[in-house]
């Protein structure tokens, strides 16, 4: 579904010097309807890697395709027509504050040219799918993370999009509202169709969801698992667990 080819970025370089390397020679596939984990240490480069599986962040090198669509080489019109099969949703949710929650799940769909009524009927259907029908006039200040998250999800259906990129949707969230949030993406992914992707530091969020899972360590993937029983290969668990500490301490 998303394919990255030799891809890599550097921020900071100039005049001045070679820069910091975020992203290193990555190659990684992902199958169409998996959903697929990407875990790693802070700065390990996750964010960047997956912002650019919809060219939000362009590669200094490397191609981006979805399906056999080559998204790096669009110009900005195509680019954004292509981009509207691709969700995304946030750890901080990213929800306009003064619109309602209506409002909200309306913008991707005014921003397509969808006539009022479409989108009325869209907003209802979706808001509907993540049990948030009765909030429909309702500001972002006025609801609780997991609601916020539910919100952003029903945005990023909006469009129906073929893909979904999440990163680190549950981070900002309670265990009890984490679990329900995944229980919302599996439904997206199951009833929907829709490829995942999701970054995340929690072993538990990729046990809990994932079908495989990169590891990715200074920019590059040290391996992609496909998780059988959904436990995560001992190996690499410990890896990760050292990686962990190494945070903290
Ligand atoms: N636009 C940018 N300009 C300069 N540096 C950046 C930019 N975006 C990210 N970085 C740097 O790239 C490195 C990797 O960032 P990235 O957010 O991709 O990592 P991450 O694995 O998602 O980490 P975290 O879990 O902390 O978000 C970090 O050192 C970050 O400061």
């Amino acid at each position: 579904m998303i394919s990255l080819s030799h891809v890599s970025k550097t921020f900071g370089a100039g005049h001045h010097g070679s820069g910091l390397t975020v992203v290193d020679d990555v190659s990684l596939h992902i199958e169409q309807g998996s959903i697929h984990g990407i875990i790693g240490a802070s700065g390990a480069g996750k964010s960047t890697l997956l912002r650019m599986m919809n060219v939000l962040e362009r590669p200094d090198q490397g191609q981006v395709y979805m399906g056999d669509r080559e998204l790096t080489r669009m110009k900005e019109g195509e680019l954004r027509e292509a981009r509207r099969r691709i969700g995304m949703i946030f750890q901080h949710f990213n929800l306009l504050s003064n619109r309602t929650v209506h409002g909200n799940v309306a913008v991707p769909l005014e921003l397509a040219g969808v006539s009022r009524e479409e989108r009325n009927q869209r907003v209802q259907e979706y808001l509907q799918f993540v049990g948030l029908s009765d909030k429909a006039a309702q500001y972002p200040a006025q609801l609780s993370g997991g609601q916020k998250q539910r919100v952003a999800i029903a945005r990023a259906l909006a469009n129906k999009p073929q893909v979904l990129l999440c990163d680190e949707p549950t981070s900002a969230l309670d265990p009890k509202t984490t679990g329900g949030v995944l229980e919302l993406l599996e439904h997206v992914n199951r009833e929907m169709g829709i490829t995942i992707v999701i970054v995340t530091h929690e072993v538990s969020v990729v046990e809990r969801l994932c079908q495989s899972v990169s590891f990715m360590d200074s920019g590059q993937i040290l391996r992609t698992v496909k998780l059988a029983e959904g436990a995560l290969p001992p190996d690499m668990l410990a890896w990760y667990e050292e990686q962990e500490a190494g945070d903290e301490r």
